[in-house]
């Protein structure tokens, strides 16, 4: 039988191999997981309930755990296979139960099969952790089964749970506290929204997570990028990009900031003059018409306006490559909007429709998405191709240099072309929404129609003029501009761009405790840590829901497993209010060794561009100025913004931020 299965030189392999492992460090570690395992159990399950039917189905599991492993593709099966110092236990093992490996279908099994005893026969969870169940039964009478099942399949969670996603764990996160389980059906996530855990996942304990379904859903399109980046792969590239951000290139991008945001101040100019008369509609619900026929005049969709600016921006620092998006729609820049809308589809998916037999013939958006994704990659192959002949030539004497180019000089020999588009890409992907994002929201407080923050407004303007007035900014005048980095800080902590980050358990672990009930994570378990519900928690924020960039100039005292809020502890070399000053209930560009590799990028394009606008123009929403606007909320009676919200990898509005804008009066005293 082992003749037939197992090919003569593996065969050969094999032996020595088995020999080997007899007493090598790696079986040692296999038997210290077994150990651990068994003492688990022995910790997880109350005496006094040890009997019964429960009890029953407690020892099925354990004895199924027991077995599965060692006749499947547990760590005793891939103990054949295991070389004596596995170069990487993480992706050797992928698929085992072998702790710190990528998780596998087993452990996808082991958490579905408790859920249903779970939720099927009433047993204790193996997690502890509370549930919130969604109540589907309601979204089904609600929207019939077809537009149930459609939503389900195409990713629009939105539509059947009633509101953005985050809503929907902000309502669970008042209701049950800051650590609890999402079940839908029998899969389930561990939803987190406490600074402690947070610290957990994202730094003390990082190692033992990865990215999970995050990974998988944007592997097909970032690649082996930084993002979706397995623990392996991101060791390796992390180290390599980093290096890219320093502060000399980041000097030289400044003028770039300076070139575009004049662009879109001269685009904007033409359209200040323009009177929209009385066609100015009573809410921004009327604002969804816009989007197919023309606006009334010298209105615009400021969100619209600053996704191509930070666009054309991204595509000229990272590759040295005009998308010229602000001015025309080239099918280039379609297909970059429809591939970053695809993805976003992706991440709140339930089910991976994309992955269906023949989905991407069959399924017309995936056609489009592919025929997209091809004209992308196309672009970028030849841009990396032009960068190393350009690298190889050492004429080329041209002194801009983009991200692109520092990569393809400090390339090793093993990096592939594909790796680098992979790390363009993702460039593109991370830097270009994520920062549109945040001037759209800050600009939507800034000009609320009900002026809640015409005094952060004032004081900003003044301090703007006073650093820098009509001319462009330098690092320096960024410093000095301390207002208006708390404005953005703010901006990130009202909005925070993802307002979701995903990990997935490398080994069974345990959370700090922040309730009386500890929560266990199971290998494999999926874990979304809610950053929207962290930074608006109540518990931890006065006034939550204000926009208050000055809060960050005040302490604020903390609490038992929290150390609150410290203003003098900002390091001098950060640029905003970081996650180690707010003892982890702040996380603007998340933390620990996965944290933003461009936060000082996107500070310094936003302060220049909020910069240039505000001490330029005066915005207005684009509604009847005789209107008032009623406070909105949304699902679980939460505040939403008027102008509405949709989720996705960033927080957009529903139909567009349209404003009319004026030309500042008096206007700003030129140099
Ligand atoms: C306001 C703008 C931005 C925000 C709010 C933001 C936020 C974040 C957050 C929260 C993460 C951590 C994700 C996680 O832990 O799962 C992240 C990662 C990342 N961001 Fe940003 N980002 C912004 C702009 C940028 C820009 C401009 C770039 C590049 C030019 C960039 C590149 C990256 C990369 C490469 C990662 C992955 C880092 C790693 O895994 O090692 N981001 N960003």
């Amino acid at each position: 039988f082992k003749a037939m299965v197992v090919p003569p030189r593996a065969s050969q392999r094999l032996k020595t191999v088995r020999r080997r492992v007899v007493d090598d460090k790696v079986t040692g570690k296999r038997l210290e997981f077994e150990e651990k395992t068994i003492n688990g159990w022995e910790d997880s399950w109350d005496n006094a309930t040890r009997s019964g039917f429960d009890w029953e189905m407690e020892k099925l599991r354990r004895r199924l755990e027991e077995l599965v492993p060692s006749t499947m593709f547990g760590p005793r099966y891939w103990r054949f296979l295991m070389e004596e110092n596995p170069e990487s236990e993480y992706r050797q093992y992928a698929g085992s139960t072998y702790p710190g490996s990528k998780p596998g279908q087993l452990d996808a099994f082991r958490i579905l099969f408790n859920n249903l005893l779970q939720f099927v026969l009433g047993n204790e969870s193996e997690d502890g952790a509370v549930v919130a169940a969604w109540d589907w039964r309601s979204a089904l009478d609600e929207h019939g089964l077809g537009k149930f099942a459609y939503s389900i399949l195409t990713g629009d969670l939105q539509t059947i749970v009633g509101g953005p996603l985050f809503l929907l764990l902000t309502k669970y996160h008042r209701e049950l506290g800051p650590v609890f389980k999402l079940a839908f059906g029998p899969r389930s996530f561990i939803v987190v929204a406490d600074p402690a855990v947070a610290k957990h996942l994202l730094r003390d304990g990082s190692k033992n997570y990865d990215k999970g379904i995050l990974s998988e859903i944007l592997q097909p399109i970032l690649g082996n990028g930084l993002i979706p980046a397995d623990p392996d792969v991101w060791k390796r590239r992390r180290r390599v990009i980093a290096p890219g951000f320093h502060r000399a290139w980041l000097d030289q991008t400044l003028s770039l900031f300076d070139d575009c945001a004049a662009d879109l101040i001269g685009d904007l100019a033409g359209r200040a003059s323009l009177d929209p008369g009385d066609l100015l509609p009573k809410t921004p619900a009327a604002w969804k018409a816009w989007k197919h026929q023309n606006p009334p005049p010298g209105v615009v969709d400021m969100e619209e306006r600053f996704c191509s600016v930070s666009l054309d921006i991204i595509g000229k620092a990272v590759f040295d490559y005009d998308f010229g998006s602000s001015n025309s729609e080239s099918p280039l820049v379609r297909a970059v909007y429809r591939c970053l809308y695809e993805a976003e589809r992706r991440t709140t998916a339930f089910v991976p429709f994309w992955l269906l037999p023949g989905a991407q013939f069959l399924i017309p958006s995936q056609r489009d998405f592919n025929r997209d994704l091809r004209l992308l990659n196309a672009k970028l192959d030849e841009l990396v191709r032009r960068a190393l002949e350009a690298d190889d030539d050492d004429d080329d004497d041209d002194e801009r240099i983009s991200l692109l180019d520092f990569l393809v000089t400090m390339r090793g020999e093993d990096v592939s072309t594909t790796q680098l588009r992979d790390d363009l890409m993702t460039m593109l992907v991370a830097g270009h929404e994520t920062t549109a994002a945040l001037l759209t929201w800050v600009l939507y407080e800034l000009f609320h129609p009900s002026g809640r923050s015409s005094h952060h407004l004032k004081r900003l303007r003044e301090e703007l003029d006073a650093v820098v007035g009509a001319r462009a900014m330098t690092y320096a005048d960024i410093l000095d501009c301390k207002f208006a980095r708390l404005c953005l800080a703010e901006g990130l902590r009202l909005y925070p761009q993802p307002p979701l980050l995903i990990r997935r358990a490398l080994d069974d672990d345990q959370l700090p405790t922040t309730t009386d009930r500890p929560v266990r994570l199971a290998r494999g378990a999926d874990v979304f840590l809610s950053t929207w519900s962290l930074h608006k928690s109540p518990d931890l924020w006065d006034n939550p829901e204000t926009f208050d960039p000055s809060r960050f100039e005040k302490k604020k005292q903390g609490r038992d497993g929290w150390a609150g809020y410290d203003p003098d502890s900002i390091p001098a070399t950060s640029l905003y209010p970081n996650e180690q000053t707010a003892d982890f209930a702040f996380l603007p560009f998340g933390a620990g060794s996965r944290r933003c590799l461009g936060d000082q990028f996107a500070i310094l394009e936003s302060t220049v561009m909020l910069a240039r606008l505000i001490t330029t123009f005066d915005f207005e929403f684009a509604v009847d100025p005789k209107a008032t606007l009623e406070p909105k909320t949304g699902l679980g009676g939460l505040p939403v913004a008027d102008v509405g919200m949709r989720t996705g990898a960033t927080i957009h509005t529903e139909n567009g931020l349209w404003m009319t804008v004026h030309h500042r009066t008096p206007p700003l005293p030129l140099p």
